[in-house]
């Protein structure tokens, strides 16, 4: 935190000190100080309702309703959402209909959409379905790897080395995932030396952003501050994205704590949809209205509407028959 304040520029509308930082090549990133703490001026919400949230679905979702949520999503002002996967439909029957959502929703231009590809087999039909943007997902833990990928992990860094070969020669974007950052549903506590290890690997191998995943929602900030300590010694922060669930609770906590270590990113899903299928007990993602509640209300800009963002968690949560997971929908709800 303290190491780069290159220039203090003056922030009217909150009335808050901005500061820029960055060093080397790194582009200037503005920070904002709020009581003791410096925070980002803007946050970029990745939404992985549509396929985070819904590839754990027991029921198989219409597509109908999948392109429906995207579309709707793709109006609230985010910039990316994660639309499906390119994995095996015996592995994830819910993401079977990963080209028909991603040929039938409407694609705005200022929104990426990318899918999730674990190895060529995935990437090559991400291609053909018209996917410009893909992420390859790893884990720090072993177990949970061969639970999830059915491979090592070096095996799979082997895969994503492959898919990310490919993907330069086609100037297609690669996003990477760490699950089990911070524990495993299987192992336990992981260490924040493999997480930053298995990070460093996917960036150097050319992801633009590495996702640190709290897979089962078992982080507490200060678990999440020993691991974004390790981490950043070797990937720059301004790389990093966090994708918190919130099964103990913990998951605002723990983007609060993220963001005054100057990560930028952050992951969330619609209504707090979600959960791993391969990781028994994980609960739902955060939700992205309470990020978006908790982010606004900091003076954190994101581009994203909340009101907006309320209506589509109305949709998929009566599309799914469902209540919502988002305290800010329960409450603003409530209040109508
Ligand atoms: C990775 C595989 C495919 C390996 O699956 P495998 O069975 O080991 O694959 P294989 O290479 O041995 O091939 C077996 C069969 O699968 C086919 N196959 C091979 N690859 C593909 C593919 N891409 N798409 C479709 N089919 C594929 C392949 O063609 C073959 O077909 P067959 O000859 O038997 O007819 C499998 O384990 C899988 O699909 N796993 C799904 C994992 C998944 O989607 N998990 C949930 C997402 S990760 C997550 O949620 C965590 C995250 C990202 O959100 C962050 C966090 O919270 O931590």
């Amino acid at each position: 935190m303290q190491n780069v304040k290159d220039s203090l520029l003056h922030c009217h509308r909150l009335d808050k000190p901005i500061f820029r930082r960055g060093s080397g090549n790194d582009p200037l990133i503005s920070f904002q100080s709020l009581g003791a703490h410096e925070y980002p001026e803007f946050v970029k919400i990745v939404e992985v309702g549509p396929r985070d949230g819904l590839q754990n679905e027991k029921e198989i979702v219409p597509t109908e309703v999948k392109v429906q949520l995207i579309d709707r999503l793709s109006d609230t002002g985010l910039s990316v959402i994660e639309a499906t996967s390119f994995v095996s439909s015996k592995w994830v029957p819910q993401m079977a209909d990963h080209t028909e959502v991603l040929q039938g929703i409407r694609k705005s231009p200022n929104v990426r959409y990318p899918v999730l590809t674990p190895n060529m087999h995935g990437f090559q039909n991400a291609l053909a379905a018209g996917a410009t943007e893909v992420a390859v997902f790893g884990s720090a833990s072993e177990t949970f790897s061969r639970k999830n990928i059915n491979c090592s992990i070096d095996e799979s860094m082997l895969r994503f080395e492959e898919v990310l070969n490919a993907a330069k020669d086609q100037q297609i974007p690669v996003r990477g995932y760490v699950s089990c950052a911070l524990g495993c549903p299987h192992e336990g506590p992981i260490d924040p030396s493999k997480v930053t290890e298995v990070a460093k690997r996917l960036y150097e191998m050319g992801c633009y952003e590495v996702s640190l995943g709290d897979t089962v929602g078992v982080g507490t900030p200060g678990s999440m501050a020993a691991m974004l300590r390790s981490v950043t010694r070797e990937v720059p922060c301004r790389a990093l994205a966090v994708h918190c669930h919130d099964t103990y609770g913990q998951a605002l906590a723990n983007i609060l704590t993220a963001l005054q270590m100057g990560v930028c990113v952050v992951d969330s899903a619609v209504a707090g949809l979600g959960g791993c299928p391969y990781a028994q007990g994980s609960s739902g993602n955060v939700s992205t209205e309470d990020v978006l509640y908790m982010l606004h209300g900091m003076g954190i800009q994101t581009g994203v509407d909340l009101s907006k963002m309320i209506a589509v968690g109305d949709f998929i949560c009566h599309s799914l028959n469902r209540k919502t997971n988002s305290r800010v929908a329960q409450a603003r709800g409530s209040q109508l």
